[in-house]
């Protein structure tokens, strides 16, 4: 990344669409499609939009916060005691200043929590060692987190499957194509606390600035603010701010090789200047580890060719993970 792109001012002009994928539903293909040609816009765009209509009740979103700040609540012994280290499958809390997004920078002012597909000791991919399958990590005194996460990330999972059709279709596919692709998907839920910026440290970032390397992320914010997006076309950074009631919904670099880099994983960032504590859950949808990412054929024009191999999705997961940080 070049330089220029960490001191780029705020952009005002600039804004991320909202996209209403209700219709995605809908019984009339012409409403069907007509989600599919906004998400296309979104993503040959920025790979960046608000993400209204899923359906997901506000009292789900709500608790899913409360059990949140619970965690990051909690005394600083109890949290160690469930630190990811413990855990072969990147489950876990992770402290403060635990993660360096954008290499070279100072570490992240953050501190999170991984939560994946429960899976048992005894299940087979588990056994065989696949990558970031088995057990959570739960804390024994939160009674409400376990049920309201489990919760929360099978409504997320649902959501990444509808969003997948969506954008299938503005791929010009049929909306079951991604089907095979979110059958038993790799997900993670990742829980993340931002106490303020501190004034006396005006280059730490809340999160260093960075693409995500999976598929869809599927991020609920609270009211505070902090998420910037790069916009390349003015060298400046556009502040997502919340919209009560959306998520914001980005792709990773997957989704960016499996259409031929014609859809954009797009370098963001946290820095919470509210002067409060900031909390967010982002959900990384990646989908099946045995599915092969292969450049989709709508996305070669006539004499192109593909720019990358085949991959499975969990060979690029691993090896993505290999070179960055693991998140
Ligand atoms: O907390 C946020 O708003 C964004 C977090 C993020 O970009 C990430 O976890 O990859
Ligand atoms: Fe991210």
């Amino acid at each position: 990344m070049a330089p220029a792109t960490l001191t780029a001012a705020r952009v005002e002009t600039a804004s991320l669409p909202v996209i209403d994928v209700a219709d995605l539903a809908s019984s009339d293909p012409a409403r069907r499609a007509a989600v599919g040609k906004a998400l296309r816009a979104a993503c040959l765009d920025k790979g960046f939009f608000y993400c209204a209509g899923h359906g997901i009740p506000q009292g789900l979103l709500d608790a899913a916060f409360a059990e949140t700040r619970a965690l990051f609540d909690l005394p600083d012994a109890q949290k160690d005691a469930l630190d990811k280290s413990n855990s072969r499958c990147n489950r876990g809390y992770e402290t403060l200043g635990g993660q360096t997004l954008e290499p070279g920078a100072m570490p992240d002012r953050k501190e999170g929590y991984y939560i994946g597909v429960e899976l048992p000791e005894s299940d087979p991919r588990v056994a065989a060692g696949r990558f970031n399958r088995g057990p959570n990590i739960w804390p024994a005194d939160l009674p409400g987190f376990q049920p309201t996460m489990r919760a929360y990330f099978a409504a997320l999972s649902g959501l990444g499957e509808t969003l997948m059709r969506g954008i299938a279709l503005s791929l010009d596919l049929p909306d079951d194509s991604f089907d095979g692709y979110c059958h038993d998907p790799l997900a993670t839920l990742r829980l993340l606390h931002y106490p303020p910026a501190r004034p006396d440290a005006p280059e730490e970032r809340g999160a260093g600035a960075h693409t995500d390397f999976g598929g869809l992320t599927i991020l609920m914010q609270d009211d505070n603010g902090g998420l910037q997006v790069f916009d390349a076309a003015s060298d400046g950074w556009i502040h997502a701010d919340p919209i009560p009631g959306t998520f914001v919904v980005n792709l990773g670099d997957m989704i960016a090789r499996w259409t031929n880099d014609r859809y954009r994983s797009t370098l963001h960032r946290v820095i919470n200047t509210s002067g409060r504590e900031r909390y967010s859950i982002p959900f990384f949808y990646v989908g099946n580890p045995d599915y092969e990412v292969r450049c989709i054929s709508t996305c070669l024009g006539a004499g192109e060719t593909p720019k990358y191999p085949a991959v499975t999705v969990e060979d690029h997961l691993q090896s993505m993970y290999r070179k960055t940080y693991v998140r």
